[in-house]
């Protein structure tokens, strides 16, 4: 599964030598930082409207939309997504409201 994760994230790198008349990624990195966030904040917008839409296929477009400007704006920053699954692996088996609990403890 995270084959394509690996393939999209080496492409998402080789685009930061790319021509932005011919790639959308390389535009993406042309225009900034702020035009990334710009894109991550309206996909996830899109993305809240397709789950109230309640049309299953719809969402999982929006998210694949989603995923793919976080995953620009994580190359970007010289991030990428074995760095976030990383950290999900290691929160994985500690629950949310015990996580939540330490975090007033200490
Ligand atoms: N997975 C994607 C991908 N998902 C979505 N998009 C583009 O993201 C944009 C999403 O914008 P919107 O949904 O807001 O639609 P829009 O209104 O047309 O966009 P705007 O005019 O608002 O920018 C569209 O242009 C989609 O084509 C993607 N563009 C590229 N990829 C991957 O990135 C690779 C490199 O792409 P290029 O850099 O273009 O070669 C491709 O081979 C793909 O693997």
């Amino acid at each position: 599964m995270n084959d394509i994760l690996d393939k999209l994230a080496a492409t998402l790198e080789a685009r930061k030598g790319a021509n932005p008349e011919t790639s959308y990624v390389a535009r993406l990195y042309a225009q900034g930082l702020d035009a990334i966030l710009k894109k991550v904040g309206e996909e996830a917008a899109e993305t809240l409207i397709a789950a109230k839409g309640g049309e299953r296929g719809q969402l999982v477009y929006e998210v694949a939309d989603l995923w793919f400007h976080t995953l620009v704006l994580l190359a970007s920053q010289g991030l990428g997504p074995r760095d976030v699954l990383a950290e999900l692996a290691r929160r994985e088996g500690v629950s949310g409201i015990v996580e939540k609990a330490s975090r007033r403890e200490s």
